[in-house]
């Protein structure tokens, strides 16, 4: 047997995380070759690295500042087209709230080794966890994650990082509202009502994952984030400049989408009645990290009883039901068994001739 072959991936994932340093402690280290374990396989793994059928793409727009019955127009027609869609003149959201929260997530991911390692856990366990989060392969990701639970049960919020602890709380605040309106411009898209999906979510973000991307001298070996589909009502993602994230579209080509100065992205999730996007994010550059603040806007109620299912006035003789019915463990379990791509909502997906 080849040398190569002798390789230990367990014992190789240990020692990086005993590292505590994360993805960018390898870059700190002056590292002159991608490690083994983050060496995406190919050529048909879920994490497929760039390559030519990629292309650049207009995610459509959605202006708040446009009288309201636009603005329900122009996210019905994005939410059943792409899924995705930039969010600007978001009004109450100050954009200086978003770049204060991104800017504070790139000072911590920053911090010298030694202060920032602290906070570092191999698992994503309690409501603060920094990691490098695996991905199904195994393999890890070029990315360090700061993930924060915001409950319930509500988290210690004194756990948070003080490099970056006032700018995400002032965040996931204007978030609250941010949230509230784009529940209520999905909503009314789809025709029951401005409130009624505010009513059935929980209102503040539940999960906030603050990633960093370090930069990569090999970004065509390595994953940033793999294609998946997010188990969410929908997200609200803010990013910089440096840009990285594709979509997939109908025919299977992955399309960048381009950072746009002053806007938030909204996608939605597995669980909205509308179209959940694959997506990924590549490693686009050798010189400059990328930061994104991914904020999941969840549904309330998440007991073994509680059942996901279209919405009761949705469903007519002419627009039958097209998925049954699910609770959440179902759907968690569903991932976990068939990856986080689209084949785990297809699993629920009724036949109709
Ligand atoms: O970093 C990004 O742009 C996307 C992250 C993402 O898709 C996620 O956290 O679900
Ligand atoms: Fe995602």
């Amino acid at each position: 047997m080849a040398a190569a072959d002798d390789y230990d991936g367990a014992a190789a994932l240990a020692e990086f995380h005993t590292s505590r340093a994360g993805v960018r402690g390898l870059v700190e280290s002056d590292i002159t070759s991608v490690p083994r374990l983050f060496l995406a396989p190919r050529p048909s793994s879920p994490c497929t690295p760039p390559a030519e059928n990629e292309i650049p793409f207009a995610i459509p727009t959605a202006d708040l500042a446009l009288p309201r019955s636009a603005t329900v127009q122009l996210v019905r027609a994005a939410a059943r087209s792409f899924g995705f869609f930039h969010v600007t003149d978001h009004g109450d959201v100050h954009t200086g709230t978003v770049d204060s929260a991104v800017s504070a997530v790139r000072a911590f991911h920053e911090l010298p080794p030694a202060t920032r390692s602290a906070f570092y856990t191999p698992a994503c366990v309690g409501s603060v966890t920094y990691s490098t989060i695996p991905i199904p392969g195994p393999l890890l990701p070029w990315r360090d994650t700061l993930q924060v639970r915001f409950g319930p049960p509500a988290p210690d919020l004194s756990h948070l990082p003080e490099a970056c602890r006032d700018a995400l709380l002032e965040y996931q605040r204007c978030m609250t509202e941010f949230g509230k309106k784009i529940a209520g411009l999905l909503s009314e898209a789809l025709g029951v009502g401005a409130e009624r999906l505010e009513r059935a979510m929980q209102v503040e973000g539940w999960l906030m994952a603050c990633h960093y991307y370090p930069p990569c001298a090999e970004p065509a070996q390595v994953v940033g984030s793999m294609a998946h589909t997010d188990p969410s009502l929908f997200t609200v993602l803010a990013q910089d400049g440096v840009g990285g994230l594709q979509v997939r579209l109908d025919d299977g080509r992955w399309a960048d989408v381009s950072p746009m100065p002053g806007a938030l992205l909204v996608n939605v999730g597995d669980l909205l009645k509308y179209k959940s996007v694959e997506h990924r994010v590549v490693i686009k550059s050798s010189r400059d990290a990328r930061v994104s603040i991914a904020l999941f806007f969840n549904p309330a109620k998440r007991e073994e009883s509680d059942l996901f299912g279209p919405l009761p006035e949705l469903v007519t003789p002419g627009n039958p039901q097209r998925y049954r019915t699910f609770n959440l463990t179902e759907f968690m379990d569903s991932r976990r068994k068939l990856g986080h791509g689209l084949s785990s909502i297809d699993r629920f997906r009724i036949a109709h001739e």
